[in-house]
């Protein structure tokens, strides 16, 4: 880049006298004496002067001192000089230089009426100098349109009243700021021109707009500065170089004083506004003369404006215009000395050829642009980011299997609330009606409790005389428990009828909302509802029954203690008796009979019962095992029927589709087989139609029948921890189950080789000899059949007991045998009978097979037993001498007779009976066989 440091060009125009000076005959005050000097205020000329053809003497009307100044200029042009004279001296190589790269400015300067309009723009025959200069620039980027890419814009400004306004477009006024590049008009945006012809069409424009009123000394004075940039950007095509150029053309408002228009008002405003900016241009002038670092070009927009042009980047050419006459002699004079001292500006220019230098205005256009282009990119992301929201949703539409998911927040809150409110309603209903039947069952256990005291009152008095006054309290107590029952029957019905209601209402939402379109998220609602429901039932149950049990133990330890009271007495009274020899036979058969009954419910253990002995005693009802208190409040006869589950109006389930865990987890321990045992649970999943049979599955429904069959779960000994009790159900038979006969012998037999664990004896080789003459085989004719224990009719001859199957678990120990003979005996077996199936099963080769099973040494006599599944067993060992079973029974059976010889009871004792007799009657002897787990066919 080049820099030069070049002096303002000044050039000088004198204009001809117009019409209005040669009337007033002035003088000529300037005289050019060459092309670059001129002389002002020279004496009189003594060659003649005329003017219409007169001759004029004495046009001196001031008679004033000549001041004869000469001044030298760049340029001075006398009055015969025209536009393109102008031009050609001045204008064209500053045309160069823009072209060449250099920011280039002109302005006519001078006072109104002067000639500078006429310089600047001449007229239609006589052009001025922008058009020429553009016309030539237009000239020279055509001839260089081959090596250079040249884009031009254009600006047409004014300066009125301190106001720069853009006189191409109509808008306020700009305001000017200043950067780093120089002063730049905010909002100025360029017009781009391809021609001469636009730019002289936009000048036109530009004129018209401009603010123009007649004065005394112009008819068409311009009363504001008129500032017209042409930016040019050229890209060298081969080396793409790129320069940014201004050419600035500047049209200054008269420079006349103000009183010299005779202006008045506006006017005269006007003209103290331009004679202050130009007052302001006149110091800057000077002070850029003077060579001075400050220039307050901030003094007025027009400095501000002009500042490249006078100290900046910038070849700057002035042209003064000024009259020849004598009437603008002061003004004359002040454009000449304002002239003169401009010549003595110098600036420094430089060639912008600066890529980056890109004109501000350019910047300005290109933003903006820019900003038009990004609105629109904008509004196109918009809508396609929109189309594309809708192509999402159609595509989840249309793989949704059902109804959209879109979740209609009002609407949800809706169904949620209509559901809180059914289910609300139900729990409600669900608490009382639970809660009034468990008083129900409790006052009735209550009443069979008192009932049962009473009988024992009735018996156990010390004189009678307050045994009426006793039972009369009793039964007011229980007269009192039954009225209780019977007030709350009404409120009972009331809350049962609340409960079905709400379950009729939540059966119907459940159908509306299978309706919706939130189908699937209120379905999930409705099931946790479900759950709820059955977690509240769950825990009213289990408060229930952890009453009952703590009743139901309160009034064991009671009778317990009774019981230990009672055994005190009866053996201190047994001892004295048999002391006095006062005991006789009815006595001593119901002491007999007593000690029976409690050996023999001793005798009844389970199978799995060996680590549970001990906790067996001793229940804790505060367990939260809700197995173990279950089964307690199972014993319970006189359970509260409450209202079947799962019943609704139609007969359909009460929760139906609610998940069945909670309520399976609820249910019994059922019996393995299913066949016999009434379902008592208390599930909410009444899935069953049946009504009879939600009826049944009623945990607080009372047991119709107590069978025989006493089931236990088998659970492993292993590692001999403390295990949890084995659920024990009375199975009661259906009332299906006792329509279709189902709780016949076969079944029955079938299935109790799985359930009964009683001590049991087997003499194989004998039973199978006897029983094939004596029992039919069982149709299954599997193992378990084979070691049933079969109770053949009295007819064989030898007794029920005789047909009696022991299995005796037992390896070859003492102990083993001793516990075999003490079971013979305390069974009560007829001496001859089991003298004859002894004998018969010694006399096949003297000796007895007895299984034994690993697990059941060791053990107490009561659970000697261990499943006839045992026998045929591989891992059964054989090892047992019948003789020594014979013997020892013998023995025992010896020393009872020695006793009752010596003891001289003999006649008192019973002497053993016959099979059949073994018992007072068929009640005896059934609770025995029960005992025994002999099942009759
Ligand atoms: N060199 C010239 N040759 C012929 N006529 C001229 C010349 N200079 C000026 N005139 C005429 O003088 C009159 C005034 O000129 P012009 O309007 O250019 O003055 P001005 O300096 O622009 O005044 P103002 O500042 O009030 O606008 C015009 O009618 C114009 O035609």
């Amino acid at each position: 880049m080049s820099t030069d440091s070049r002096k303002i060009r000044v050039a000088v125009r004198v204009r001809p006298f117009n019409e209005r000076e040669l009337e007033g005959n002035p003088r000529n005050i300037i005289k050019v004496l060459d092309k670059s000097t001129l002389m002002f205020d020279p004496d009189e000329d003594e060659d003649e002067f005329f003017f219409h053809g007169v001759k004029l003497t004495h046009r001196d009307i001031t008679k004033r001192v000549k001041k004869k100044l000469t001044m030298e200029y760049d340029d001075v042009f006398d009055n015969t000089a025209t536009n393109n004279d102008i031009f050609e001296v001045c204008m064209k190589p500053l045309v160069q230089s823009v072209m060449n790269g250099y920011n280039c400015s002109v302005f006519v300067y001078g006072a109104t009426g002067a000639g500078k309009t006429h310089t600047m723009l001449g007229n239609e025959t006589c052009p001025g100098i922008t058009f020429l200069t553009v016309k030539e620039l237009f000239r020279q980027i055509e001839s260089l349109s081959e090596m250079r890419k040249f884009d031009i814009g254009i600006s047409y400004l004014e300066v009125y009243n301190e106001l720069v306004m853009n006189l191409l477009t109509k808008s306020g006024p700009l305001k000017l700021r200043e950067d780093s590049h120089g002063v730049v008009v905010s909002g100025l945006v360029l017009k781009q021109i391809h021609n001469a012809t636009e730019l002289l069409e936009l000048l036109a424009l530009g004129n018209r707009n401009r603010t123009q009123h007649p004065t005394d000394a112009n008819a068409e004075s311009s009363r504001s500065h008129a500032i017209f940039q042409v930016h040019i950007r050229m890209v060298e095509k081969k080396t793409g170089q790129k320069r940014a150029v201004k050419l600035s053309m500047i049209d200054l408002a008269g420079s006349e004083r103000a009183a010299s228009t005779k202006g008045v008002g506006i006017r005269f405003k006007e003209g103290a506004n331009i004679n202050k900016s130009l007052l302001a241009l006149g110091n800057c002038i000077n002070k850029l003369a003077d060579g001075l670092k400050h220039i307050p070009y901030r003094d007025s927009n027009l400095t501000r404006i002009l500042k490249d042009s006078l100290g900046g980047n910038c070849q700057t050419v002035m042209i003064a215009n000024i009259s020849p006459s004598s009437l603008t002699y002061d003004d004359t004079y002040n454009t000449l000395k304002y002239a003169s001292r401009a010549k003595k500006i110098r600036t420094t220019v430089r060639q912008n050829i600066v890529p980056s230098n890109v004109p501000k205005e350019f910047l300005v256009k290109k933003v903006n642009e820019q900003a038009e282009e990004l609105e629109r990119l904008k509004a196109k992301v918009a809508d396609l980011e929109e189309q594309l929201r809708k192509k999402e949703q159609e595509a989840a539409a249309a793989a949704a299997p059902g109804p959209s998911l879109a979740l209609n927040a009002t609407l949800l809150n809706t169904w949620v609330s209509r559901i809180d409110s059914c289910y609300a309603s139900m729990r409600q209903a669900l608490q009382h009606l639970i809660a009034l039947k468990s008083k129900e069952k409790l006052l009735n256990m209550r009443v069979k409790l008192k009932e049962q005291a009473e009988t024992i009152a009735r018996i156990v008095t010390l004189d009678g005389s307050h045994l009426n006054e006793d039972i009369a309290k009793m039964e007011a107590s229980v007269d009192r428990c039954g009225k209780q029952v019977a007030n709350q029957q009404a409120d009972k019905t009331r809350w049962q009828e609340r409960f079905r209601q709400s379950l009729r209402s939540r059966n119907a939402l459940r159908k509306e909302i299978a309706q919706s379109e939130l189908a699937t998220v209120l379905k999930g609602i409705l099931t946790g509802k479900d759950a709820e429901i059955e977690a509240l039932q769950a825990t009213l149950y289990k408060e229930h029954v952890l009453q009952m049990s703590f009743t139901y133990a309160q009034e064991n330890k009671l009778w317990h203690n009774i019981m230990v009271l009672s055994g005190d007495i009866i053996q201190q009274n047994y001892l004295l008796l048999r002391s006095m020899d006062r005991l006789d036979n009815v006595t001593y058969d119901k002491l007999k009979r007593l000690v029976k009954l409690n050996q023999r419910q001793r005798g009844v253990t389970f199978f799995d019962d060996d680590c549970q002995q001990q906790d067996r005693n001793d229940i804790d009802l505060s367990s939260n095992s809700l197995d173990d208190i279950a089964n307690l409040s199972d014993c319970s006869e006189d359970a509260v029927d409450f209202p079947p589950d799962g019943e609704d109006e139609d007969g359909s389930t009460m929760l139906s589709g609610v998940g069945g865990a909670a309520g399976s987890a609820l249910k019994r321990a059922k019996p393995n087989d299913g066949s016999e045992s009434e379902p008592e649970t208390c599930s909410l999943q009444g899935d069953s139609a049946n009504e009879d049979t939600a009826t049944d599955r009623n945990i607080f429904k009372k047991p119709k029948m107590v069978s025989r069959t006493m089931s236990f779960k088998t659970t492993s000994l292993a590692g001999g921890g403390i295990l949890s009790r084995p659920p024990i159900s009375r199975r009661t038979p259906t009332k299906q189950a006792k329509a279709t006969g189902k709780t016949t012998a076969t079944t029955t037999t079938a299935t109790i080789s799985h359930r009964l664990k009683v001590p049991r004896l087997v003499v194989s080789q004998a039973m199978d000899s006897l029983s094939k003459k004596k029992v039919p085989q069982s149709p299954s004719g599997d193992i378990a059949d084979k070691n049933k224990l079969n109770v053949s009719d009295d007819s064989s001859g030898i007794g029920s007991i005789a047909n009696s199957t022991f299995d005796i678990c037992s390896n070859k120990d003492s102990e083993t045998e001793s516990l075999f003979s003490n079971v013979l005996v305390e069974s009560n077996v007829d001496p001859q009978v089991l003298d004859k199936v002894l004998r018969r099963a010694s006399m096949k080769g003297g000796k007895m097979t007895l299984s034994v099973s690993k697990e059941n040494r060791k053990k107490s006599p009561k659970r000697i037993g261990k499943s006839p599944r045992t026998v045929n067993r591989s891992t059964s060992r054989t090892n047992s001498s019948a003789s020594s079973v014979i013997n020892r029974y013998r023995m025992m059976k010896a020393k009872d007779g020695q006793a009752s010889t010596s003891g001289g009871t003999s006649a008192a004792l019973p002497k053993p009976r016959a099979a059949n007799n073994n018992f007072d009657s068929d009640s005896d002897r059934n609770r025995h066989n029960r005992l025994m787990g002999i099942v009759k066919k």
